[in-house]
């Protein structure tokens, strides 16, 4: 019984807006993949790695990848049309004997290892597909426009939203990577979800709705505040603190969770309902 990660590394970024694709990023120095690789490798959980690349791009992340020197298989998958396609591709390389599928995104770079272990050894105890959930800390409101589009029997222009519903917010999550699934369902999920994989603005943003949409259940472990997606610039400038905060608790042995001094806030604040 072995555990593949496919790494999904092959968006462009351009919410970002860098010259290199996304995950070739630098953050302090180190590519976003390279980050990402290492927290799956240093989770002890992961015994071969699949990495989806842009199709313009597989020599130069082959290249980090390889002076990475990750210690485990690491492989290389021209990716498709939308995540939803580069996963695909992903999973139809996974050789025989991988039982356990991860699906992790390259842009949630410094998701811990800890998470990663935590998300893997669920599925080892039976869930078939698991998914951080991070709590929700603001208050969310359902929209639609504002009288259903019209006024006074006049059009309303449509930025014009109105509050259609205020959801309990404890019964709310933010979905995190990495995703975890026994590699049969997963398999059978994407087979399912097939017909919308080219088309970017039909695909699935996640793994964990194309098994809900087999009327699956999809259970759900703690997130972790380190797993943020960096989609701009000033993400990746936040990834930066959160990187020096981690790095700096390393250090001193004091689990950011537990300091008290607010030093470490950012780490845990994200935890709070
Ligand atoms: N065709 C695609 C699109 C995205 N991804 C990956 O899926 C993850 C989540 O995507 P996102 O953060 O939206 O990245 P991009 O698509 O690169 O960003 P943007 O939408 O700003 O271009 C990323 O790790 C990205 O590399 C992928 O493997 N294949
Ligand atoms: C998979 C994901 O990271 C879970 O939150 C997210 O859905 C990816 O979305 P994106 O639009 O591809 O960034």
């Amino acid at each position: 019984m072995s555990t593949a990660a496919i790494l999904t590394a092959a968006g462009s970024g351009s919410r970002l807006g860098h010259l290199l694709p996304k995950a070739l990023v630098p953050l302090a120095g180190v590519p976003l993949v390279v980050h990402a690789a290492r927290r799956l490798v240093g989770s002890g959980a992961v015994d071969l790695l699949v990495v989806t690349a842009p199709a313009d791009s597989v020599a130069d992340f082959q290249a980090v990848l390889d002076g990475a020197q990750l210690g485990i298989p690491v492989s290389l998958v021209v990716g498709g049309a939308s995540r939803q396609a580069s996963v695909a591709a992903a999973l139809a390389q996974l050789p025989p004997e991988i039982s356990v599928v991860l699906v992790h995104d390259a842009a949630r770079a410094l998701a811990p290892s800890s998470l990663i272990a935590r998300v893997e050894a669920a599925v080892r105890s039976g869930l078939r597909a698991v998914v951080p959930g991070a709590r929700v800390t603001d208050t969310i409101i359902e929209v639609a426009p504002a009288g259903g589009g019209a006024l006074d029997g006049r059009p309303l222009a449509g930025s014009v939203l109105e509050v259609v519903d205020n959801p309990d917010r404890d019964a709310l999550r933010i979905v995190q990577t990495p995703q975890g699934f026994d590699r049969a369902l997963l398999v059978r999920a994407h087979a399912a979800g097939a017909h919308r994989a080219d088309d970017e603005t039909r695909a699935a943003t996640d793994d964990a709705s194309l098994v809900a949409a087999l009327g699956e259940a999809v259970h759900v472990v703690t997130g972790d505040p380190d797993a943020a997606k960096i989609t701009t610039s000033r993400d990746l400038r936040l990834a930066e603190i959160v990187l020096a905060d981690a790095r700096a608790a390393d250090q001193s042995g004091v689990d950011p969770a537990d300091d008290q001094t607010g030093a470490h806030a950012v780490r845990h604040l994200g935890d709070r309902p």
